[in-house]
Order: structure tokens, then C-alpha cells, then sequence
């Protein structure tokens, strides 16, 4: 079966199975493997479940607010007992009425019942209402707890984790818990609530005539295994489509988002597109619509086996009654219990299943918490704090190497090279040579697999990782565009302190970025995100722009530049580079780019290639050596009409 389909044909929609398992892209994931392993062990485990589940949202409601949790706690409890005082007082009532003699004698009679039937009534509405209130409070901030938790470990993750296979798809997955945590804290609640009913029932019955609680077990039985199967049915389904939602997830951002709308008119891709969602729509159809005949069957059995246990029970209780085994106040009380109990029951039925699979989704969330433990910084101890470098003097790497994980040759390999103060380094190489892999390392996103950076003679790990991030400023090859204002684009590079508008509006400057913000609808103040009313994009030399003025902000003691220029055109490009060359001698800069006539003023140029450290000098010696620097560079020079001999630019003050 072809794994991708011409527009113009018309595929037949494929069976669930060989759908999955033919498409790449809707292979299965582990995560899912598991979850099809939890749908499919039984309605038992459901069971053997629910109380670990229960107790988990317990937990998370317990550590959001005290206060509330306990509130509903007590009321949950208190809402059972009044139920099973309502049912006493109820049979009480109807003892005192079915009594012999005058009516009035027997309303009297019955007064203190019916008193008593009132109060508990009142009591147990205040208690429902004061149940209701403490979890709307509750809602807000299980919220919180569990998204910012998510957050503080998102953020705080080494950047490895986003190597690791599947880490992204489990952080998508985790969101998705996170947002499942509150239903699974109501449901709880509710489901709680509900055996409370059910038990006030049961020992209300029991106190009334043992044998009525068999009555009740046979009447609400039926209904409730076939509301869990009915549950449990649509639970499997859900594990089981779960890799087609997140295809569909995928193919309504691909037709409906900005940033993937331009190709898909150029390319003509939205036949191509709608037919892929006609595929996965066409199985999901299918399999909703088997879903619903399964869970129709099944309540349809129970309700009739309910039905029929039901109108034996009454004409149990009928035989009872005339044969004086039971009286006729108890008798009616039951049928009264019945329906209480079936309500009861039908509720937690209902939350059963909502706990399951609310809880299932939690599961994710704190599975993925657990996993993602691995990938968070080592804790410092506050006592044992660690020094703050002071301005980087030298940074010397020792044999550093680095190996991405499902990589057979490593990206760095054994460099070793010393930075000084001042100076103006630059990294070059081919494609994938690991510039700007060892431009990470130096700058303390990637932790080399082997080798040693020292940092004024120490390794990373040796100084407050914190503040010797903030005496480093990266601009990145792949920036990112922050959806804010021009000036925050440029402040967030130096986020500590409050840049002044005259630090923002300079380091625009140095990044030839000024005249083009001033020239923005607003200014500084135009918001660069299309996606809001009254916001703008930028070109993608625009946004380098920015980026690169982001880097400058800070004055840091070392900037790394990957690619800086790769979209400039060339007078923002003279100006960036001028701007690049004043700080050598006060700072040190390392440069990444494959523009080497950018390059010929660098202190020093590192050759990179197929990750290790090949050739490295000045521009002089290393055209001199004649050897992989030279021949790029006169590759490239001679595509301008100059040879390797061609003087500086205009502009170029040499210090080198
Ligand atoms: N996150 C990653 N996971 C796995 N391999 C990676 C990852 N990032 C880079 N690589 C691989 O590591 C090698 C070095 O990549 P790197 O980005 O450091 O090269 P580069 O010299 O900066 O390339 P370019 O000039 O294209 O920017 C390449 O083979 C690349 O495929």
C-alpha cells in the first residue's frame, strides 16, 4: 500500500490496523504501546486501579489548597450520613402513618420523623452547596499547581532532553494530563460522594431488614456493570486511536496555520491534504461509529437485565409483605431506597469512569514528571553555594568531545583550544562540522560526553551555573522570534535588569536595527506577531536584525554570533561586523560563519571539519598553509571576482 496518496486519486479509506502500521508518520509511539496495554487489561484492573488514582488527586488537591479539600472532604462524609438519617427517617415517617388508629393521631405521631426528615433534607442541601463552592475554589488552583509544575520542569530541562527520543511527544502528552488533573479531582470528589450515597443505602437497608440489601445488590447490579463496560468500551477506543488524533491534531495546524500556508498554496498541497484528513477521518468514522453500537448493546443489555432484577425485587418485597415478613413501612422505605441507590449507583458508574480515564491521562503527567527528573540540573545544596566567576578571563577546552545520543560518530571530537579575554574568535568549517555544537558546549547549553571546559580555570560545573550564564550571551542559528514587542525582542536578551530605552536603542543601533524599529507602525512598541490584531512580521533579515541586537544588549564579557548574517543584506551586514570588530580588545567574540571574508580580522579562525579541530591561526597563516581554510576561502573570493590577496573593506578597522 502506497504510504502517500495523489490528490487526484481516490483511496480507499484502509482498515485501523493497517493504517497504523503502514503509514510512518501514525506509527505508534511507546507511550502508546502502554496506554493500548492499560485499555486492554480488563474491566479488574480498572478496579485495582481506581484507589491509586483516587488517592493521587487526593494529593494534588491536598498540597493546591488544604482548606477546600478538607471542606469537601467533610462534606462528602457528612452528605452519606445525612442520606442514610433521611432513608431512617423516611421509613420512621411511614411506620407512624401506616400505623392503626385516627389519621391525625398518626400525623402527630410522625411529627418528630418528619422534623427530623426536614432537618436532614436541609442539612444535606447545605452540605451539597458548601461541597459545590469548595470545588469551584479548588479548580483554579489544582490548575495552577499542576501547569506551573509542568513549567518549572519544562523550562528548567537540560537541552538534551529535547534529543531523547520521544521526550516531546511525552511533553505533549504531559499538557494534555495536566489539563485532565482537575476533571480527575472532581471526579474523585464526585465519585466519593457517590459511595457515600451508596454505603448510607446499603447500612440504611441493612438496619431496616438484612434481606432487603440482596434486593438492592440484584435492582442496581445490571446497571452499573453495564455503565463501567459501556465506559470501559469507550476508554479501549480512545487508547486505541490515539496516534490518529494526534494525526488529525497535526493536520488541522498544517491546513489552518500561518506559517505552513504559503507552501501550501505554492506546492498546490490542499488536495493533497484534505485527502490525507478524508483517510484518517474515514477510520475514525468507522471506528466511532462500531463504539457506538458496542456501548448501545451493552447499556441496552443492562438496562433490560436491570429491569427485569428490578420487578423481581418488588414482587420479592410483595411476597415478604404478605407473608408478614417484612412491614409494609419497610417495604415501601426499600422501593424508596432502590431508586436512591440506583441514582446513587448511576453516578458512580459515571465517575468511575471519568476517574479512569482522567486518571490515565494524570498518569501521563506524572509519568512524565518522574522521566523528566533525569534531564533536570543537579540541585545546589544553598549551603554549599558555588562562587560566581568573575569576568571570563580564559576559557580553555581540554580534549572536549560531544556525541549526540542516537549518533554513531560524535559531532565534536577531542578539541582542545584556548579563548583569551579580548579576543575575537572564529569557528569555521562545512556544513555539520560541529561549529555550532562546540559553540553550545562553550556556552553551557550541551554538556560535552568527554573533555573539559575551564572557565577562568574552572569547569562549568565548578561556578554558579546561573551567573556565569549571564557574563555569556548567545545569538543562536536558529533564534527564536519572541511573539512581543520590538523592545522586548532586544530587552529579553539581557532579561535581569531593567534595560534603559538609550541601552535597548543601542544595541539596535549596533545591530544596523534602529532605522528599521523607528520605521515600524509603532516603533519600539509594534508588537512582532501577525497573529494578533495590529501585529507585524518582519523579514527574515528584519529579524536577524533583532536578534542580533539582543545579543549586544548586555555587553556580555563573551557574545557567541552563529550565523548572525546569513539573511543580512550587505550594508546591515558591513555595519553588524563593524560592530563585531569594535569589541575586540574589551571582549571576547566567537563567530560562526560561513562568510569568511567576515572572518579574515578574527585574532584567530578554528577549522573545523567532520568534528574535529583540523587547521587553526590567523587569516595569514592559515592561506599560507594552503590547506582547507585557503581552499574555501578562495572558492569563495573568486565567486567575487578576487583573489585570496583582496584587500580589507572600506570600513575595516584591522587590529589584528
Ligand atoms: N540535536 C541533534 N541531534 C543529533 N544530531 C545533531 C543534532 N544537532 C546537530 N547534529 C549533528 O551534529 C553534527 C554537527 O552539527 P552542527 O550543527 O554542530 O554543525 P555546524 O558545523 O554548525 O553546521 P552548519 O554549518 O550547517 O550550521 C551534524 O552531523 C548534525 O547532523
Amino acid at each position: 500500500m502506497a504510504t502517500t496518496s495523489h490528490p487526484n486519486q481516490t483511496p480507499t479509506p484502509p482498515e485501523p490496523a493497517d493504517h497504523d502500521s503502514v503509514l510512518p508518520e501514525l506509527r505508534e509511539m511507546w507511550w502508546e504501546t502502554g496506554m493500548r496495554a492499560r485499555a486492554g487489561a480488563g474491566l479488574f484492573a480498572v478496579f485495582t486501579e481506581l484507589p491509586r488514582l483516587v488517592w493521587s488527586a487526593v494529593a494534588v488537591s491536598w498540597r493546591a489548597d488544604r482548606v477546600r479539600t478538607s471542606v469537601v472532604a467533610a462534606t462528602t462524609v457528612g452528605a452519606g450520613v445525612m442520606s442514610a438519617f433521611g432513608l431512617l427517617a423516611a421509613q420512621r415517617v411511614l411506620v407512624e402513618l401506616f400505623a392503626g388508629g385516627p389519621t391525625a393521631d398518626k400525623v402527630i405521631a410522625a411529627l418528630p420523623a418528619l422534623l427530623a426528615l426536614a432537618t436532614v433534607t436541609a442539612l444535606r442541601a447545605g452540605m451539597a452547596a458548601a461541597m459545590g463552592y469548595a470545588q469551584n475554589g479548588l479548580t483554579p488552583k489544582v490548575d495552577r499547581e499542576v501547569e506551573r509544575g509542568l513549567f518549572e520542569v519544562t523550562t528548567a530541562v537540560r537541552l538534551e532532553a529535547f534529543d531523547a527520543d520521544a521526550f516531546a511527544d511525552d511533553m505533549e502528552r504531559a499538557s494534555r494530563g495536566a489539563e485532565s488533573t482537575t476533571a480527575l479531582v472532581q471526579a474523585s470528589m464526585n465519585l466519593l460522594a457517590g459511595l457515600s450515597g451508596v454505603l448510607a443505602v446499603a447500612v440504611a437497608v441493612m438496619v431496616i431488614h438484612p434481606l432487603l440489601l440482596l434486593a438492592l445488590l440484584v435492582a442496581t447490579v445490571p446497571n452499573g456493570w453495564a455503565s463501567l463496560r459501556a465506559g470501559h468500551l469507550r476508554y479501549q477506543t480512545y487508547a486505541a486511536g490515539s496516534v490518529r488524533r494526534r494525526r488529525l491534531w497535526l493536520l488541522h495546524r498544517l491546513m489552518a496555520e500561518r506559517v505552513s500556508a504559503p507552501e501550501l498554496r505554492s506546492y498546490r498541497l490542499r488536495g493533497f491534504l484534505l485527502d490525507q484528513y478524508d483517510r484518517v477521518m474515514g477510520v475514525e468514522t468507522n471506528i466511532q461509529l462500531a463504539l457506538a453500537r458496542r456501548v448501545t448493546t451493552t447499556t441496552t443489555i443492562g438496562a433490560m437485565v436491570g429491569g427485569i432484577a428490578t420487578a423481581v425485587v418488588y414482587v420479592l418485597l410483595g411476597l415478604l409483605l404478605i407473608d408478614g415478613q417484612i412491614p409494609l413501612a419497610a417495604a415501601a422505605t426499600c422501593v424508596i431506597a432502590v431508586q436512591s441507590a440506583q441514582r446513587s449507583l448511576a453516578v458512580v458508574t459515571f465517575q468511575i469512569d471519568r476517574v479512569y480515564t482522567e486518571g490515565q491521562h494524570f498518569r501521563d503527567y506524572t509519568g512524565f514528571m518522574t522521566r523528566a527528573a533525569d534531564y533536570l540540573p543537579a540541585q545546589t545544596d544553598p549551603s554549599t553555594a558555588k562562587p560566581a566567576p568573575g569576568r571570563l578571563q580564559e576559557i580553555a577546552l581540554d580534549a572536549v568531545s560531544l556525541r549526540y545520543p542516537d549518533r554513531d560518530t560524535a559531532a565534536v571530537e577531542q578539541v582542545s583550544l584556548t579563548i583569551a579575554a579580548g579576543q575575537t574568535v572564529a569557528f569555521v568549517g562545512e556544513n555539520g562540522s560541529g561549529k555550532s555544537t562546540l559553540a553550545a558546549m562553550i556556552a553551557t547549553l550541551r554538556t560535552s560526553t568527554a573533555g573539559t571546559i575551564r572557565y577562568n580555570g574552572r569547569p562549568a560545573a565548578d561556578w554558579d551555573i546561573d551567573a556565569l550564564r549571564d557574563r555569556i550571551a548567545v545569538v543562536t542559528q536558529e533564534y527564536h522570534k519572541w511573539p512581543f514587542t520590538a523592545a522586548t525582542n532586544i530587552a529579553i536578551g539581557d532579561i535581569t535588569s531593567t534595560p534603559s530605552r538609550e541601552g535597548i536603542q543601542g544595541a539596535a543601533a549596533r545591530a544596523a536595527a534602529h532605522e528599521m524599529i523607528n520605521e515600524l507602525p509603532h516603533g519600539y512598541e509594534t508588537l512582532l506577531d501577525r497573529t494578533f490584531a495590529g501585529g507585524q512580521d518582519l523579514s527574515g533579515g528584519q529579524w536577524q536584525r533583532i536578534t542580533a541586537a539582543r545579543g549586544f544588549l548586555r555587553d556580555a564579557d563573551l557574545l557567541i554570533m552563529d550565523e548572525p548574517s546569513s539573511a543580512l543584506d550587505p550594508r546591515a551586514e558591513d555595519a553588524l561586523f563593524q560592530a563585531i570588530r569594535d569589541r575586540q580588545g574589551q571582549a571576547t567574540t566567537i563567530l560562526i560563519t560561513h562568510r569568511l571574508a567576515n572572518v579574515r580580522h578574527a585574532d584567530r579562525i578554528y577549522v573545523l571539519h567532520h568534528g574535529h579541530l583540523v587547521e587553526a591561526g590567523t587569516h595569514d597563516d592559515l592561506m599560507a598553509l594552503g590547506g582547507r581554510y585557503a581552499e574555501l576561502f578562495t572558492l569563495q573570493a573568486s565567486g567575487y571576482g578576487a583573489g585570496p590577496s583582496a584587500g580589507p573593506l572600506p570600513r575595516q578597522t584591522a587590529t589584528a
